[in-house]
């Protein structure tokens, strides 16, 4: 398969992680992964941060890379376990633009912003 667009790489992997449903656990690491369920996918995702943890403090940038990207990867494919995509999360994203993180904390806190 060629290598997609950079760009466009969450939506297409989106959509392959969809595919994978109805494919077979024994030929596609995906479809182990969505037949095991969500709580063997979470703790995936956990190994991930940790490695990704570690590789940010001791690794070469090439490694904390790729350990983010197992990290990206996996995360999409939690979010498929309920039918959500990475659309949701970048328009998350998006909608915080340009926010400050300490205003948007600071927001948070006023009283009544329960
Ligand atoms: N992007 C990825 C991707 N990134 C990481 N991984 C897999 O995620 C796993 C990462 O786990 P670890 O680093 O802990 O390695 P491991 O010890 O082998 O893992 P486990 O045995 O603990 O599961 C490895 O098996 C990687 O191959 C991925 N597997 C698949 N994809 C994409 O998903 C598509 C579909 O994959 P299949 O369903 O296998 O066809 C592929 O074409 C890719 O585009």
């Amino acid at each position: 398969m060629a290598n997609p667009d950079t760009h466009s790489i969450l939506q297409d992997l989106d959509r392959l992680i969809a595919e994978r449903r109805s494919a077979d656990p024994e030929a596609s690491y995906v479809a182990g992964l969505l037949r095991d369920g969500p709580a063997r996918i979470s703790r995936k995702l956990g190994e991930e941060a940790v490695e990704s943890v570690i590789a940010g403090l001791q690794e070469s940038d090439e490694a904390l890379v790729g350990e983010i990207a197992d990290l990206w990867f996996h995360s999409l494919v939690l979010l498929a376990t309920r039918g959500l995509s990475s659309e949701q999360v970048l328009a998350v994203l998006a909608d915080r633009f340009g926010l400050s993180g300490l205003e948007e904390k600071r927001r948070r806190q006023e009283p009544g912003s329960a």
